[in-house]
């Protein structure tokens, strides 16, 4: 069996409690043969900076560049606030994906059928949910130039981002969505603002001459961003792959994950193009939640989103599809048993905390595996 390397970065806040529960089901999984894993350790956002004063140090990089995966707890919290604005906690998050090249920042919204009750949406809008928001993760406004604060000496200030896409970062964002959707419902919505913004009319002009010519047998629908966000919360069962930019997707999957009952739900996995030579591709995976200050140290955050983002790791990065289906089956069964976090808390059912939760999460593991 192949040995995988893990640099597991649990971060601030609840992106260390949630990470214990993932470091539990990776003893296991090596203790039962599931899979063999060496992790080792770094630090990233506030702890690095309390540590290193910056967000994320080159040795840890060095780290991450070679491990098969990185496994991303949260970063950031009120503790970091006024720190210098390059040292930010998120700043090392932000490193990560772009040195690493991840540009595809893949967010399945799942309605687990246990959750529909937990939804603010009525049950019938949300049970039985599967889509998947991919996210365009390494360009956009996050990353565009320049990107400032100028005093204008008059008392103003001004402040500037700029949006930046090119024909190449479209086109290879493009490509991911309409593979994923080939295995899927076969369905592309390409969400932008080409209304008014001129990233937008290229997002546009690139998505529908990549369909044209490589996939003309996915159907493939523009949709304007602000209505898009709109018609995922009326309807959101019409979409199956969403296609969207860095800003627009970071907002669109926070929207659907309160879909599916909680933050504290979704998954996430960030991939790099695959490297012909060895045909592996960098990758990490983190929930799409963020370090939740007004619950750390509570021991009541929700470990599902990190758990099932560890599965996606089983999956797209070490082709574990069975081991990775074990843990998704294991999270539904725990939740159809009764077990829930208090954020997604609904009448007659068991609150319990991080660790408990992830505990049965495993044992109903075991269960499906048979050990
Ligand atoms: N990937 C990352 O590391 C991200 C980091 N952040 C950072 O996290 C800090 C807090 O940001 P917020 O806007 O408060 O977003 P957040 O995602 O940390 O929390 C939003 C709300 O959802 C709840 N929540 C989130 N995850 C949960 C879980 N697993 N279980 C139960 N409840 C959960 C929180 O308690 C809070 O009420 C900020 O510094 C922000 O920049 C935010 C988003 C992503
Ligand atoms: C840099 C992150 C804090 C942005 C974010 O909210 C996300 O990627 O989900
Ligand atoms: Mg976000």
């Amino acid at each position: 069996m192949a040995t995988y390397k893990l640099l597991l970065l649990p971060g601030d806040g609840i992106g260390i409690e949630v990470m214990a529960e993932v470091k539990r089901l990776i003893a296991w999984m090596n203790q039962n043969g599931l899979g063999t894993f060496e992790t080792e350790e770094g630090l990233v956002g506030g702890a690095a900076y309390d540590d290193a004063g910056v967000a994320i140090t080159d040795a840890t990089m060095a780290l991450a560049m070679a491990a098969d995966a990185v496994i991303f707890g949260a970063v950031g919290g009120p503790k970091w606030a006024s720190v210098p604005y390059e040292a930010r906690p998120e700043a090392g998050l932000l490193r990560l994906r772009k040195d690493l090249g991840l540009y595809a920042n893949l967010r399945p919204a799942i309605c687990y059928p246990a959750l529909a009750e937990a939804s603010s949406l009525k049950r019938e809008v949300v049970d039985g949910l599967d889509i998947m928001i991919v996210r365009e993760l390494t360009g956009g406004v996050y990353f565009g130039e320049p990107k400032t604060i100028v005093d204008l000496g008059n008392g103003q200030k001004r402040a500037i981002d700029t949006q930046v896409y090119d024909t190449f970062e479209i086109e290879r964002i493009g490509r991911v969505a309409f593979e994923l959707a080939r295995k899927r419902r076969n369905k592309v919505a390409s969400m932008e603002k080409r209304n008014v913004m001129k990233s937008g009319v290229l997002w546009n002009e690139v998505m529908t001459a990549l369909h044209a010519r490589e996939f003309p047998d996915v159907a493939l629908e523009h949709v304007l961003a602000d209505a898009g966000g709109m018609q995922l919360v009326r309807w959101p069962k019409q979409f199956d792959v969403i296609v969207t930019d860095n800003l627009f997707g970071d907002m669109l999957s926070d929207v659907a994950a309160m879909l599916t009952g909680s933050l504290g739900m979704l998954p996430s996995a960030s991939l790099g193009d695959v490297d012909p030579a060895t045909g592996t591709r960098k990758s990490m995976y983190e929930p799409v939640h963020g370090s939740a200050p007004d619950i750390q140290g509570k021991g009541i955050a929700n470990p599902i989103a990190m758990l099932a983002s560890f599965a996606m790791a089983l999956r797209y990065s070490f082709g574990l599809g069975k081991e990775a289906d074990m843990v998704e089956q294991a999270i539904a069964a725990t939740l159809d048993k009764g077990l829930r976090t208090a954020d997604i808390t609904s009448e007659g059912c068991k609150v319990v905390g991080t660790r408990e939760m992830g505990e049965a999460v495993i044992a109903e593991v075991a269960r499906i595996a048979g050990k």
